[in-house]
């Protein structure tokens, strides 16, 4: 699968008791994803954009936020002068699963 497969895949919606991705799963699923970084506890996957300015900043802020409500499948961002900082976890799993991944692709592919 490619990141361009991913963004083309819909989000299911987290039903409870869902197991998070195993280490070997999501070392495959990251080998699909440019400029995302796991957290250290590989619980959560996240990117940093930077801009000039601040209204880009904000731009991005919205646009994952559009985004993750589309998907019914929520990030957490942090944005300021010139950066905006995009994670993804699946809250109901307790860490990652493939709707990280989608989500995460498809942002790639609204800011290509
Ligand atoms: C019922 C609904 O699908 C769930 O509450 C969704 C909402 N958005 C979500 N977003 C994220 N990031 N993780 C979740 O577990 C999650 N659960």
């Amino acid at each position: 699968m490619t990141t361009c497969d991913l963004a083309s895949k819909e989000c299911e919606p987290c039903k409870g008791g869902v197991a998070p991705m195993i280490p070997a799963d999501i070392k495959t699923m990251m080998g699909q994803l440019d400029g995302w970084a796991l957290s250290g506890d590989k619980t959560s996957l996240h990117r940093r954009f930077e801009f000039k300015g601040f209204l880009k900043a904000v731009e991005m802020a919205n646009l994952a936020a559009w985004l993750g409500n589309k998907q019914g499948h929520h990030p957490d961002i942090a944005f300021g002068w010139g950066y905006c900082e995009v994670t993804f976890t699946t809250h109901e799993a307790g860490g990652l699963t493939e709707n990280d991944f989608i989500c995460a692709a498809r942002l790639d592919a609204l800011v290509a």
